[in-house]
């Protein structure tokens, strides 16, 4: 603890490492993690007082003071240190990663809620809006103002007159709960025996209050999340915290209306689309211990939550954990720290586990809990390729003549059919057929990309739009432009002339506007009042659509062959959750893969449904090629305005390398997308063996290296998944 005129240590959101000194304001003491407001030059910053010796510096009667303690929570020591780690691990200054943490701007003040009841006076005057008021207050309850008037439909001044008249007591409610109370008894499932074997090890980690890490692998429909949800009901049962990361969160009203038939009420819900007031009261509600149970994008591994039990990451191989922009840091990994330095326990559920986590249950290191089997004895849906070489679609279509006869099939028994493909807009390119131009995003090294809803050639990279010409912009050419190859939009489009009857509906980010709209076109996918879905990778992930019985994925091969050793992995996880979509109700299910490589081993494995050969074959690969897990992975990437500028850079860079025989640097060379938003693109990738202390070794060779100066920019991955 610091008395006034002692020394503090506050860390600020700036990027830079240092903590800056202050003094303790008269009639005040600070402990670590408070959350204070200093001056930084001209600017007013909030900060948190950090772990430091608090010895006077020499300049010390200079040093300013705090302005003040904000009445914030403080953040928690083992907060503190999650923040650290988390800096170390992804090379951020540690300022920038508790910034994260302290995402909620300061608590707005309460609206003073008004609640009224019947009085003890007779009113000497009796409308009928009177009576209606006084009616519905006869049950003896206190009803809250607003809810009042809508009830009786009443103008609040029929209330103020009753209040007048002493008919009607008014009364100041406590203010409203930020989330509802989990009740353990609402709903409790009845489980199957793998499933009740699986609750029973999740329960008993939870009850153990001790970190270990679970993967629980079980096929797609087999109920996962009936089986964590029992660790959830443990950790609540004893009075602690939970937290449940999903991807894509925001849209998923399915998922919290399970919650709600398992524990009565949906779980509070932290992401991007929560106003800032809701947000703000989340956060004191979980830093005081007052909300039990949150779901939450990545972003809620931030939280302060003062006696977290168990972290729950569903779907722990997607993708979308990884944050791309900012501190680059894979949430599911630092799930598995932040329970290790809360000492809880961490469940990784899959049905298409990451290769990281089945090596770490093939060594033992996480336990492996498998439910091999659908729920409710439910088979998993066939899986058939359609060769693209010899059954495919005449020119200029895209759905070859099996998968339209199969959605006829399916169409006609009343079923829902969904055609799968991962690529947003109308076309990925347009060119002139007369002179051969391109559209060309004028920033970056991308085609545009025709989105006909939106009547635009939009960039995926950088945004940048554009009308969709008349005239080719290259040799005046008229009406001679056209677009290469499907989007989402143009594979409706087909279909719209092969089944002009059934309702359709498409699913993609871009589309709806907002995740509101989104949710609610999955709700009607989910009843069954659209029977033919076309979707993005959105549509793959977790939902349960009860009705639909065919998957059909337009390009099986459209995530192979990019160059990123994880394709093959990638590709079988995204196809493997898209075809578990199917048969997921009453009637089986069957999926269509249209592919020019049927042979390939994703595809094999898919309809083989050989999961276990395929995760033996790719972790035979990684372990020989030195590729993570079996090593580790760094790719640093050196942009500038200038080309010359970062390719100067990179190479005095790594002509800078310190020597060290286990590590590898390979490159500078251009980024796959050489130019984003004008910045040209430098790339190396390094690799090391698994023990290798990499940070170490880059924090130090990048302190010695050239300098960094203008507008040059060297951007870190750690544990790199994105390699465009
Ligand atoms: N014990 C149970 N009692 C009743 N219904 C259950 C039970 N377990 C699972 N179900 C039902 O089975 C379906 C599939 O469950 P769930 O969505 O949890 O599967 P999952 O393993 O998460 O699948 P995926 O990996 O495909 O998302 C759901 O409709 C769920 O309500
Ligand atoms: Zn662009």
């Amino acid at each position: 603890m610091a008395n006034p005129g002692e020394v503090v240590e506050v860390l600020l959101p700036v990027a830079l490492e240092r903590t800056y000194s202050y003094r303790v304001p008269f009639g005040n003491t600070l402990m670590p993690g408070d959350v204070v407001r200093v001056t930084l030059g001209p600017r007013e910053v909030v900060g948190v007082v950090w772990d430091g010796d608090g010895v006077l510096p020499a300049s010390s009667n200079r040093l300013k003071y705090v302005e003040e303690r904000l009445e914030i929570p403080p953040l928690g020591a083992e907060m503190r240190r999650f923040i650290e780690w988390v800096a170390n691990w992804t090379l951020t200054p540690r300022g920038m990663i508790m910034r994260m943490a302290l995402r909620a701007p300061e608590l707005p003040p309460e609206k003073q809620r008004l609640g009224y009841r019947l009085g003890k006076h007779e009113p000497e005057r009796l409308t009928a809006a009177r009576r209606r008021v006084l009616d519905h207050l006869a049950d003896g309850f206190v009803h809250e103002k607003r809810a009042l008037i809508e009830a009786t439909g009443v103008s609040p001044s029929v209330v103020d007159g009753l209040v007048d008249a002493g008919a009607v007591e008014p009364l100041a409610l406590p203010p409203e709960p930020v989330a509802g109370t989990p009740d353990l008894a609402f709903g409790s499932a009845s489980l199957n025996e793998a499933q009740a074997l699986a609750a029973a090890s999740l329960s008993q980690a939870v009850a153990a209050r001790r970190f270990s890490a679970m993967l629980l692998e079980g096929v797609t429909g087999s109920g996962k999340t009936e089986v964590y949800f029992e660790a959830v009901a443990e950790a609540v049962r004893q009075g602690g915290q939970a937290l449940i990361m999903l991807p894509e969160i925001a849209l998923t009203n399915q998922f919290l209306d399970r919650f709600a038939e398992r524990f009565g009420v949906r779980p509070a819900e932290w992401h991007s689309g929560i106003s800032a007031n809701k947000r703000a009261k989340l956060w004191h509600g979980i830093a005081k211990g007052e909300v039990a149970v949150v779901a939450g994008a990545r972003s809620a591994l931030f939280l302060p939550f003062v006696d977290l039990r168990v972290i729950i990451v569903d779907e722990e191989h997607d993708g979308s954990y990884k944050q791309e922009d900012g501190p680059r840091y894979n949430a599911r990994d630092m799930a598995v720290v932040r329970a290790r330095l809360i000492d809880a326990p961490v469940v990784l559920a899959s049905a298409t586990p990451s290769i990281e986590s089945r090596v770490n249950a093939d060594r033992g290191r996480y336990a492996h809990i498998t439910l091999p089997q659908r729920f409710g004895g439910r088979a998993l849906p066939s899986i058939t390729t359609v060769d693209m070489r010899e059954g495919g679609p005449e020119r200029g279509k895209f759905i070859a003549p099996s998968l339209v006869s199969a959605v006829k099939e399916t169409l006609a028994a009343g079923e829902q059919a969904l055609l799968f493909l991962n690529r947003r807009g109308y076309a990925p390119l347009t060119l002139c057929r007369k002179c051969g131009h391109r559209f060309q995003c004028p920033n970056c090294t991308a085609w545009l990309v025709e989105h006909r809803f939106r009547k635009s050639l939009v960039c995926h990279h950088c945004g940048h739009t554009a009308p969709v010409p008349r005239h080719c912009p290259s040799c005046e050419g008229e009406d001679t432009l056209t677009p290469c190859g499907p989007g989402v939009e143009r594979i409706a489009e087909e279909v719209s002339g092969l089944f002009p009857e059934a309702h359709t509906v498409i699913l993609s980010s871009d589309i709806h506007g907002s995740a509101e709209r989104l949710r609610q076109e999955l709700d009607t996918v989910a009843k069954g009042e659209a029977n033919l879905v076309i979707g993005t990778q959105l549509v793959a992930k977790g939902h349960n659509f009860p009705f639909l019985t065919l998957v059909g994925v337009v390009d099986a091969d459209l995530g192979l062959g990019t160059g990123d050793p994880r394709a093959a992995e990638r590709t079988f996880q995204l196809l493997g959750q898209v075809t578990g979509r199917a048969g997921r109700g009453e009637r089986p299910g069957r999926a269509l893969l249209q592919s020019y490589d049927p042979s390939h081993p994703v595809m094999q494995a898919l309809v083989s449904g050989d999961k276990e050969s395929f995760y033996a074959r790719e972790i035979a690969v990684r372990a020989k090629a030195g590729l993570p897990p079996y090593g580790r992975m760094a790719a640093l990437t050196i942009s500038d305005e200038d080309r010359g500028k970062a390719e100067g850079f990179a190479r005095q860079l790594v002509k800078s390398a310190p020597f060290d025989v286990a590590l590898r640097v390979l490159g500078p060379a251009e980024a796959p997308i050489a130019v984003i938003r004008g910045r040209h693109r430098m790339r190396l990738i390094l690799q090391a063996p698994r023990d290798f202390a990499l940070q170490d070794y880059i924090r130090a060779w990048l302190a010695a290296g050239p300098k960094v100066s203008g507008q040059l920019a060297v951007d870190i991955d750690i544990d790199p998944m994105n390699f465009a």
